[in-house]
């Protein structure tokens, strides 16, 4: 079983207990359940791009910062132009929680991705109730079928789609209500990085198709590299957050980049 299986298999898990302890009603009547959504797909035109993520640990990389402070990052991260945020839920892989959302929802004015690993209508609910803009659908863990299903539901719930693919064959996963395409340099089953690879496939997208550039970012060339290639936005955690202070860490990058 690869990590992906593993994470998939707990998050089933998970899934199942929050259902008993909390309905679909429940969630709907929470605070943020009416709120309009801020767009990601408008936000990566008119801003630098960058989807920055808030991210204590990751399977690959273990322990990256268990110190910030959730608000004071993405603070800065708007401050200085980003066009939206991730903020990753799950708990068990990735220090995660839903509170990191709850906290911040109110004090930024920008879109926040729910940053999770989506394989239930419930969990669309739960990412609308604690103020989620945009969700991510992983095509390597959904069928064509689910991806499809999955986007009408969160366009229902006033939540836009980001579609990750990582292979060729992840390209039939996309249809033409997705709002934008990740292509994630980091293969999830093995860890490996390959910049070219994702630029391949990028321009084996549809034109007009959004596309961001996901993970692996660790400098300014390949920064520059995938925006020279013709990526529309980037999605970056490790980057900043392995900074003591990944708020200081935005500023100097957008300052030397952008
Ligand atoms: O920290 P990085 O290498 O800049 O990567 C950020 C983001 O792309 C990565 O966290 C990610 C991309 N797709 C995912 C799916 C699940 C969990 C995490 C991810």
């Amino acid at each position: 079983m690869n990590i992906l299986d593993s994470i998939i298999q707990r998050k089933k898990e998970e899934i199942s207990v929050a259902k008993s302890h909390i309905s679909i009603q429940q969630l709907k009547d929470s605070e943020f359940f009416g709120k309009e959504k801020f767009s990601l797909k408008q936000n990566i035109k008119d801003k630098n791009g960058i989807i920055a993520e808030f991210k204590r640990k990751s399977p690959s990389k273990g322990i990256i910062n268990n110190q910030s402070s959730p608000l004071e990052v993405v603070s800065a991260y708007e401050n200085f132009g980003a066009s939206g945020i991730s903020i990753l839920t799950d708990k068990d892989f990735f220090g995660g929680n839903f509170e990191d959302i709850l906290n911040v929802r109110n004090h930024i004015n920008i879109p926040i991705l729910r940053k999770d690993f989506m394989v239930d209508e419930y969990q669309f609910y739960e990412a609308k109730s604690i103020g989620a803009d945009v969700v991510l659908l992983i095509a390597s863990c959904l069928s064509h079928q689910q991806v499809q299903e999955f986007t009408a539901l969160a366009h229902e719930l006033g939540m836009e789609v980001l579609l990750e693919i990582h292979t060729e064959e992840e390209l039939n996963h996309f249809n033409l209500e997705i709002d934008l395409v990740g292509i994630n340099n980091r293969n999830l089953k093995d860890f490996k990085v390959d910049l070219q690879h994702s630029v391949q496939l990028k321009n084996q997208l549809p034109k007009g198709v959004l596309s961001i550039a996901e993970s692996g970012i660790y400098s300014i060339e390949n920064f520059k590299y995938l925006t020279e290639q013709g990526f529309d936005g980037f999605l970056m955690g490790e980057y900043f957050m392995k900074n003591k202070n990944p708020d200081k860490a935005f500023e100097e990058f957008i300052s030397n980049t952008i």
